[in-house]
């Protein structure tokens, strides 16, 4: 218990975030050992605990692989709880860069013995910080619960208050190196950090683990083709390899195929460093194609950085770290290419092209489409990608005057 206990002293100094509906941001309250003042309206706190029990899980740990499979074990098991609802919840301290501990808010019925029984099981976890909380006269109070024989014990209480919304959304605190990587390095050390639990982390790793130089492209141009889904890129890059006499090169490359669907079924920290490490192996593909031809790649660095960046970040577009924010800048030891296109459709149209091709549609690709927000964020982020930075293209007209369009594009700015 006493250990448990100095590893959360700086608890009392958070800021936590409660992501009831992500249309309208999260709400925002901060405790401490004592209270303070008057405590502030303490009604949105009342309706958010109001009903029955309420719980919050946090995973916290050194061990940040296994801090993020067990973070998607722990909502499952809530999300299974009868009669339970699970929300979104975050403890950060404000605008402090990889403050942010993810969690779970969770509400059950007065009745339900269910959640004190999973909350039980759950902090034999040294890193599950779990709280209930209470009202006294007019306070809210945070209740650090601890395991002991009789069951659940208050270890040590907080006074919640309302706090104001931080300058950077707290979702933006932790997206460096643990959902966009800027070097090879980062990315392998979380492959590396994963091979014991994901036996597979191995091949991928001796797959790029082949050094040379892929920061240097040969003297040919190299096109990038962006764009979500279904806004054409294998179209335009198929007839671009034709018409220019290139080579086609896709990220990630075909030799990852096998590993794709493994590794996309992990924690976006995972999932993620598989994609950039990717990048690295199709940036040697092209420095050694491009000193033979000029080479269009279909997805690269701004597709990783940004679906990673639109997951990573709940709620509206302007919850995004703002243009310039050093979350947007192309990695120092990854290849550059000589352009980035960035296809761009109305999502009228892009979901006539999903529904067209008729094929079975991946979990994200299904997001897109259910998810409004989600497809903004990522075509935002795409755009504010810096040096280099994307042009964007409309695609909309048909495939023969998109490849003229592109075509007249790449003459102008590689100068052929
Ligand atoms: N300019 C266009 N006009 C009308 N339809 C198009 C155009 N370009 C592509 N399509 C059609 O839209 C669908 C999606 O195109 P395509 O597969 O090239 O997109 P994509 O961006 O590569 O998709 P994904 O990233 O999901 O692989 C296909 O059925 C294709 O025939
Ligand atoms: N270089 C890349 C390519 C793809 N991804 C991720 C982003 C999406 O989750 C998904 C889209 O790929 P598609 O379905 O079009 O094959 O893959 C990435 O992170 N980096």
């Amino acid at each position: 218990m006493a250990q448990r206990l100095s590893r959360v002293r700086s608890w009392g100094s958070r800021v936590f975030a409660v992501e009831c509906d992500v249309t309208t941001g999260p709400v925002y309250f901060s405790v401490a050992a004592t209270p303070q003042g008057s405590g502030g309206d303490v009604r949105p706190l009342g309706q958010l605990f109001g009903h029955g029990k309420v719980f919050s899980l946090h995973v916290h740990g050194d061990d940040r692989v296994r801090a993020a499979k067990f973070h998607g074990d722990v909502k499952s098991r809530l999300s299974a709880l009868p009669r339970g609802h699970v929300m979104e919840m975050s403890s950060f301290l404000p605008n402090q860069k990889r403050s942010l501990v993810k969690g779970f808010l969770m509400r059950v019925p007065a009745d339900s013995s269910a959640a004190d029984d999973a909350l039980l099981e759950l902090l034999r976890e040294d890193a599950v910080h779990a709280c209930s909380y209470a009202t006294s006269g007019d306070r809210w109070w945070q209740q650090l619960l601890a395991r002991s024989e009789e069951g659940l014990v208050v270890a040590e209480r907080f006074c919640v208050a309302p706090a104001p919304a931080p300058e950077h959304h707290p979702s933006t605190l932790n997206i460096v190196n643990s959902d966009v990587f800027y070097s090879f390095r980062d990315a392998q050390q979380v492959l590396i950090e994963c091979s014991n639990i994901i036996p597979e982390s191995k091949a991928v790793l001796e797959l790029v683990n082949k050094p040379s130089d892929p920061t240097v492209k040969g003297k040919f141009p190299v096109i990038v083709i962006e764009g979500l889904d279904a806004t054409g890129k294998t179209t335009l890059t198929d007839s671009l390899k034709g018409a220019m006499g290139a080579v086609l090169l896709k990220s990630p490359p075909q030799v990852l195929a096998p590993f794709r669907q493994l590794f996309d079924a992990e924690p976006p920290l995972i999932r993620r460093a598989f994609y950039a490490l990717g990048n690295y192996i199709t940036a040697r593909q092209i420095a050694r194609e491009s000193e033979k031809a000029p080479v269009i790649v279909d997805r690269f660095w701004h597709s990783t950085a940004a679906y990673a960046i639109a997951t990573a970040v709940s709620g509206k577009v302007g919850n995004l770290p703002g243009l310039g924010s050093e979350v947007y800048q192309w990695p120092g030891d990854l290849l550059k290419p000589s352009l980035v296109l960035l296809l761009s459709v109305s999502p009228e149209e892009r979901l006539r092209r999903l529904s067209g091709r008729g094929l079975e549609k991946t979990v994200e690709e299904a997001e897109l489409e259910a998810n409004h927000l989600f497809r903004q964020k990522v075509e935002e982020a795409y755009m504010r990608i810096q040096n280099p930075a994307c042009e964007v293209v409309d695609a909309s007209p048909s495939p023969d005057q998109v490849l003229q369009q592109v075509l007249l594009l790449i003459k102008s700015k590689c100068h052929l």
